[in-house]
């Protein structure tokens, strides 16, 4: 045997070793996995985007070596769909319309091969399967500032049965010479919970109309600078316009700072705010960035 042949036995044994316990802690997660569901029996729904972010992101920082973090981060994508799917109904409800008809990939890229997932052709048909029950999870075009009918009017009530905004996907961007380009937002039932980095999105009834610029001004009284701004009304003779903005931050509600600062602020103009969702904010290129770009490709 040459020792060439038996350097490569060595490494193929040290190979088979390292699987062998990768395998044997996957089966070992899987059943912490299955406890946890137990005790989680009575907070439906089961997912927690806040914890997924926060896995995700120190797996990011503990990340060393050529194998790049959008393959790892994909790996542990797989295994916490199937995490979510042992405790419990776990499935996906996806818009496929003309808006944005890409969706499908990147909802099955983010919640795994496995995971049930239906099509749906309007935004309408996605909050009611995660209204009633009957997907966990909504996967959405993201705002559009212009849009004549935007989903997002739907979240401006309250009730239990309301689906909040609860992700931004994609979560980890992809190299940029290898991804697509589709974004999403996801919404869920449930409570919400902080990640420890997150953005927030409310929406304010306003009398009559007000400008986006306007808005704006509104928000900065409250100290609250929007990333993004849109709004709503049903038709000309509607009294009451809708406001949106995402603003940096986890925000609470409409009864503590900042938001009852902005009602406060508006005076009579404005008459409700709800938050309609919270999200953690994605990675950047720079934290998805190879940490060992040296080694990668070489031959
Ligand atoms: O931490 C939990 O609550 C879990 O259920 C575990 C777990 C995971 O596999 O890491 C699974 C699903 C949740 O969405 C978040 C995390």
């Amino acid at each position: 045997m040459s020792a060439t042949t038996e350097k490569l036995d060595d490494l193929r044994l040290e190979i088979d070793e390292i699987d062998a316990q990768l395998h044997e802690l996957l089966i070992r997660r899987t059943e912490v996995s299955q406890q946890i569901g137990k005790l989680k029996e009575r907070s439906r729904p089961h997912i927690r985007p806040g914890r997924e972010a926060a896995i995700m992101r120190n797996l990011v920082a503990r990340h060393r070596g050529s194998l790049p973090k959008a393959v790892l981060l994909r790996l542990w994508r797989e295994i916490i769909a199937d995490s979510a799917q042992q405790q419990g109904p776990f499935s996906l409800s996806v818009y496929a319309g003309e808006e944005a008809p890409e969706l499908r990939d990147l909802a099955r890229e983010t919640f795994g091969v496995l995971t049930p997932l239906s099509e749906q052709g309007s935004n309408v048909r996605v909050l009611n399967e995660v209204a009633n029950g009957k997907a966990t999870l909504g996967v959405l075009p993201p705002i559009q500032s212009d849009s004549r009918n935007p989903w997002w009017r739907h979240l401006a009530r309250d009730g239990a049965d309301v689906p909040r905004i609860v992700s931004r996907l994609p979560f980890a961007p992809w190299p940029r010479d290898r991804g697509g380009d589709s974004e999403a937002l996801v919404v869920a039932l449930g409570p919400p919970e902080p990640s420890g980095d997150d953005r927030s999105f409310l929406v304010a009834e306003v009398q009559d109309r007000m400008s986006r610029a306007a808005f704006k001004d509104l928000l900065a009284k409250a100290g609250l600078v929007a990333r993004e701004t849109a709004t709503w009304t049903d038709g000309e003779d509607a009294p009451y316009c809708y406001c949106l903005a995402e603003v940096d931050g986890y925000l609470e509600g409409p009864e503590a700072p900042p938001l009852s600062d902005l009602i406060e602020a508006a005076g009579e103009r404005v008459s409700r705010v709800w938050v309609i969702g919270r999200y953690p904010v994605p990675l950047s290129d720079d934290e998805m960035a190879s940490t060992d770009r040296g080694t990668r490709g070489r031959r």
